[in-house]
This record gives C-alpha cells, structure tokens and sequence, in this order.
C-alpha cells in the first residue's frame, strides 16, 4: 500500500510573522499559492481561538486564491463548527486546543470526550466535510475514532520528534513503532492514517516510510526553513526526503 504519500503544508507561521507587525505581509495567501505552483497537495491551517495566527479573513482568501485542498485545524466548539460550515473546506482535522499552550501539546482525547465530539464531527460530516481527528498512536484513540465514524485519523508526532530532539533514540524508536503499528491498525479498521507535527528534514524519513500513512502535515519547520532558502525550496526538498523514503 506504497501510494504516494501527500504533503500538506501548513502556513500558520507566516501569518505568525505577518502578525508580529500587525500589517499584511508576509501573506499566508501568498505561501499558499507557492505551494499549489510547487505540487504540494494541500493546505493547512489552524484557525485558533485566539487567533495568534491564521484569522477568519484568512481562510476565505486562501480558498478563493488556490483549488488545492484546504484541510482546516479547528478546536470542537460551536464557534468553529459554524467558520467551517461556512468556508467549506475540504477537510477539517479537530485539535485539542488550550489558550496558553506554545503549540498544540498532544493529542485529542477522542474516548473521553465522546459526546462533545459526536455532534460536531457528523454535522461536519453532514455538510460534506471530511473529518480528522487530531489523537496520539493509540488503540484507544483509534476505538474512539472509529465510534465516531471519522473517516481519517492524523497522529500527533511530537513525541517521536521531542525524543530525537532530546538525543533519546530509545524513545524515539518506540515511538515510531507506535506510530508504525496504528498506522496498520488504522487501515484495517477502514479509517485513512496521517502524521504531523514537529516533522523535519531530519526526521522525517523514518515516518514517511511508513507505508500506511497517507499524508503528512508539515509546518512550523518549513516556514523556518523558507527564511533561509525560501518556501518553494523546502518544500520541494521536503518532499523530495518523504518521496526517497517510499
Ligand atoms: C495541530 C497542529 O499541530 C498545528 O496546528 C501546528 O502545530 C501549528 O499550529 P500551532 O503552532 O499554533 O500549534
Ligand atoms: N497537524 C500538524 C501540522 O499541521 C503541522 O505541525 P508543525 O509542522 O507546524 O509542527
């Protein structure tokens, strides 16, 4: 099940640099358009609560400036249920969000809070809207999904990547198994795999090798990188690391 794994790029963090000076520049809608005329295959963006970056304004211009697929991150309140009824995207992944976390810590706990999600992942899934959910590698997370009905699961990778941060190969080796084994039980369950967060040209080849998965959800990293060599570079190179790995 080799299929050419997809790339999504994700843009929060030009709209976190344009934020810093609370002007127009650099445009999200630009580092969209980059990576449709690179061949990225979609585009994500978080639409926090607190809107420290992406902004309401944002999402419509980035769906009237590109076709590519827009896979929107949302918390599961009424308030995003409603922007995301309303813009239509092609995807919406449910995140946990906390207002004062740096990032988003880790996954959704898509068993414990059945019934808040049950309703707003099936009126997203009544209007059209593919569904993820946001969840750590695990059985129970999987099951919970699966209740659910969600058609894709993404698995939060940034455990694997703290530990090969931290040098812990250990860790980050058990980590990748995790993934690796959710990944297959995923598919057997009928339910489409992807991975993110905290992925790296360093780290990225052992998850993009993982056969099950599907897409891949990159960021914060690119847009790091895009500084020094611009967007259309890292792109191309990160997807030119995740196509060597299949
Ligand atoms: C859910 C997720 O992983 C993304 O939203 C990504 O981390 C970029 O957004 P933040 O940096 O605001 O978490
Ligand atoms: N869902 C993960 C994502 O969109 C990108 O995460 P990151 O690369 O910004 O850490």
């Amino acid at each position: 099940m080799s299929e050419r794994l997809r790339l999504g790029v994700n843009i929060d963090h030009v709209a976190t640099i344009r934020n810093a000076r609370g002007g127009d520049h650099p445009d999200p809608v630009r580092a969209a358009e980059i990576v449709a005329a690179v061949g990225g295959d979609g585009i994500t963006a978080h639409l926090r609560e607190d809107r420290r970056h992406i902004r309401d304004d944002d999402l419509k211009r980035i769906r009237a400036a590109t076709d590519l697929p827009l896979n929107l991150e949302m918390a599961a309140t009424e308030e995003m249920l409603a922007i995301a009824l309303a813009h239509q995207p092609h995807a919406a992944c449910i995140v946990p969000e906390k207002r004062e976390e740096r990032t988003t810590e880790g996954g959704l706990d898509a068993a414990g809070l059945h019934n808040q999600l049950a309703p707003i992942v099936w009126r997203l899934a009544d209007n059209g809207i593919r569904v993820s959910l946001f969840i750590e590698a695990s059985e129970r997370q999987l099951e919970a999904a699966e209740r659910l009905r969600a058609p894709v699961v993404e698995f939060h990778t940034g455990e694997y990547a703290h530990a090969g941060l931290d040098g812990d190969r250990d860790r980050e080796a058990k980590e990748l198994d995790r993934i690796a084994a959710m990944s297959r039980l995923a598919r057997e369950m009928g339910i489409e795999p992807h991975a993110g967060h905290g992925l790296t040209y360093d780290n990225v080849k052992p998850i993009a090798a993982i056969p099950e998965l599907a897409e891949l959800n990159i960021g914060h990293y690119l847009v790091g990188e895009a500084v020094f060599v611009g967007l259309e570079a890292a792109v191309r190179r990160m997807r030119q690391l995740m196509d060597e790995a299949r």
